[in-house]
């Protein structure tokens, strides 16, 4: 059974391919609710995994970037802040800080049926009833650096996050995974469905 990653976000897809055997990208909007990226995951995945049917388990990804020197901004609006001032003029307001340490966050949310169901992931359960949609949560956190955009590669503000020296725009996408906040996620998510009834879904 395909995991279907409901994302606009083809990098993210193919970030969660290297951990993940049958990943389908789905374009669904779902609502994001006010709150912090556990609680968007999580409302998104019961959302679109009812909308799309509420059979096949459904993953959702909500991520964002906290900078330190500016009390956490851009943080849950990271989105919206890209598409509005974009990276470069993020990198321009850290620019003049001489503190510019940052994190990326990611919370990935599994929604499916308990008859599939393991142990929580880091992991809420909030199965109400024995056939309730359950929903599993999987967090990942990397510090780095805000710097001046290098490099062509990822997306998003991958060219302005350095990493142990390399931006993550200079990274391949294994490179990244093996450092990254979603790797970091994608692997605790990929352990938990190691441990799931095989025919369930695809961990690698
Ligand atoms: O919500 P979906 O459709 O999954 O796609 P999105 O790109 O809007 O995803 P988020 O809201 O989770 O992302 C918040 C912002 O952070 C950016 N972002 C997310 N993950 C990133 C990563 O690994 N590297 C760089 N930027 C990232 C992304 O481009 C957005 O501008």
């Amino acid at each position: 059974m395909p995991i279907r990653f409901v994302t606009s976000n083809e990098g993210k897809a193919d970030e969660a391919r290297e951990y993940l055997d049958d990943v389908e990208r789905v374009d669904y909007d779902y609502t994001e609710v006010q709150g912090d990226l556990a609680t968007v995951a999580a409302a998104g995945a019961r959302e679109a995994f009812e909308a799309l049917g509420g059979v096949d388990p459904v993953l959702v990804d909500d991520a964002g970037l906290f900078v330190r020197a500016l009390d956490g901004f851009p943080g849950p609006y990271s989105s919206f802040v890209e598409d509005t001032l974009g990276v470069d003029r993020v990198w321009r307001l850290c620019e003049a800080e001489d503190d510019r340490r940052a994190h990326f966050r990611t919370v990935l949310a599994y929604a499916h049926r308990p008859d599939d169901a393991g142990d929580g992931g880091d992991g809420e359960e909030t199965g109400e009833s024995d056939n309730a949609v359950q929903v599993e949560t999987f967090e990942g956190s990397v510090p780095g650096t805000i710097v001046a955009p290098r490099g062509d590669g990822g997306f998003g503000y991958d060219p302005i996050f350095e990493h142990d020296g390399t931006t993550m725009a200079e990274m391949s996408t294994a490179e990244k995974n093996a450092v990254s906040h979603r790797g970091r996620a994608l692997a605790k998510f990929a352990d938990w469905l190691a441990g799931e009834p095989a025919d369930t879904k695809g961990a690698k």
